[in-house]
């Protein structure tokens, strides 16, 4: 970024007030009526029925359509470990998403967790308070630990965002674009640069939606992930594979993928130009992709670009994926987001993308069109039907596996924010 639009995104922080977020009052206050409802004597009724039954927690409190946003900092976009205070703009931004693309209330908690433990045991412990759990920029491989121990731990759906949510978008990004490309994802080989909590994820979710283990190489600070390592976690050991490969330009040559979930400026214009015709690259490092898309334009005019950035197209980023995910797991009440769930999301987004684009979301990127192709492969955020559809397949999705709590929601399709409380 320039220097003039790193001071106007610390200016867009800093003023008119610090922050991005703020809490609002949905009940009169103005009486000394409204406040003896509001607080003593009569918040004790609400009080009384909750200790009868806990259900009665999501009739009389807001905890229905509130997520908690956690992280302890220690894999902050692709900025690595500054800390948990230092997150705390993301954790605050994923609110500002939640809130404005799905209507879900939620707070930011940033937890200094001297271990893994410590940091399951704090968040277990006033895990009951929300409707659910939102884990953020948490590193690999200790996120897949605390993930595993609070959804055993908590009766409210856990996800961590950076491998589900970016998993799903991912998936239903690459099944479009290797689509336009020609290509299938059975066919299709897949070079990983990255082997943390996204990448994992998001291996996992191709291989379950067809791509074939022997066609992928996940690389990781070290180089090609074969079997030939002694120094792999369980979790990268998963996609080590027979191979004399070892570096990303043994990787790179003929591939049909880049997916990069790395860290910024690691693949070079060189290394794209050995890839197979119509490459597909996912630079989604943040805020710096692997490749920057002009030198990928540049150096390729058959390359499928994508990145996880709102100003370039092709925005490959889990903004498309947990506020409506979310939507539609608490809108059911969801015990769980499982894999059924992650799955009819890929499908959701995918197929919306093949819809023609609303006038609107035209206005909103100052353009006269987009149609589905190489430079729109996936919806848009500011795309209004994806509260619909994505929360509604979701839904749907939890009510047939078996771990919705509530049937499908009657107030469905969603048209807007205004009517995610029914009418
Ligand atoms: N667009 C999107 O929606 C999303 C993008 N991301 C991006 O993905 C990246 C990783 O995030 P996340 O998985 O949460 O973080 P993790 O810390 O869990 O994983 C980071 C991974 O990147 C690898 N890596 C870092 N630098 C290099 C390098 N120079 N060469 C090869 N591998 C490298 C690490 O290797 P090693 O294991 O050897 O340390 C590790 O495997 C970030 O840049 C983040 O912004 C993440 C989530 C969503
Ligand atoms: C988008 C996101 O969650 C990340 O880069 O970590
Ligand atoms: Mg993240």
């Amino acid at each position: 970024m320039t220097d003039a639009k790193k001071q106007a995104a610390l200016d867009y922080h800093a003023h008119p007030i610090p922050g991005k977020l703020s809490v609002e009052l949905t009940k009169p206050t103005a009486s000394a009526k409204d406040l003896a409802l509001a607080y003593s004597p009569g918040v004790a009724e609400p009080c009384r029925e909750i200790a009868k039954d806990v259900e009665n927690a999501y009739l009389y409190t807001g905890k229905g359509n509130l997520v908690a946003v956690i992280s302890d900092g220690s894999a902050i976009l692709g900025l690595g470990n500054l800390g948990p205070l230092a997150s705390k703009p993301v954790m605050e931004g994923k609110g500002v998403l939640f809130k404005r693309f799905a209507g879900i209330n939620s707070v930011d908690l940033e937890v200094d967790a001297e271990s893994p433990q410590a940091f399951i045991d704090t968040v277990a412990r006033v895990a009951i308070t929300w409707g659910g759990i939102n884990l953020e920029d948490i590193k690999a491989p200790e996120c897949f630990e605390i993930e595993r121990a609070l959804v055993e731990r908590c009766n409210i759906p856990v996800f961590h965002d950076d491998q589900h949510g970016t998993a799903i978008v991912t998936a239903a990004g690459m099944l479009n674009a290797l689509d336009i490309a020609g290509k299938s994802l059975e066919e299709a080989r897949i070079v990983c640069l990255g082997a943390g909590a996204a990448a994992i994820a998001c291996m996992k979710l191709l291989v379950a939606c067809g791509a074939k283990a022997e066609n992928l190489f996940m690389l990781d600070r070290k180089g090609v992930i074969h079997s030939g390592r002694d120094d792999l976690n369980q979790y990268k050991a998963m996609f080590a594979t027979e191979t004399d490969k070892r570096t990303l330009d043994d990787a790179i040559d003929g591939a049909d993928v880049f997916l990069g979930l790395s860290g910024p400026n690691l693949l070079s214009a060189e290394q794209l130009k050995t890839m197979a015709a119509n490459p597909v690259v996912f630079a989604c490092s943040n805020p710096d992709p692997e490749i920057h898309p002009d030198v990928a334009n540049t150096a390729r005019d058959d390359v499928i670009m994508a990145t996880g950035r709102s100003d370039y197209p092709n925005q490959v980023n889990n903004v498309l994926g947990f506020p409506f995910i979310f939507r539609g797991a608490l809108d059911v009440r969801a015990t769980a987001i499982n894999e059924e769930m992650k799955v009819a999301a890929v499908h959701a987004l995918k197929d919306l993308a093949r819809e023609p684009v609303p006038q609107y979301v035209l206005d909103a990127y100052e353009l006269d069109a987009l149609e589905f192709g190489r430079g729109y492969i996936l919806p848009t955020p500011l795309d209004a039907r994806l509260l619909d559809r994505v929360s509604a397949a979701v839904a749907q999705a939890a009510v047939d596996s078996g771990v919705a709590r509530k049937p499908f929601p009657s107030h469905y399709p969603l048209n807007s924010v205004d009517e995610v409380y029914g009418g």
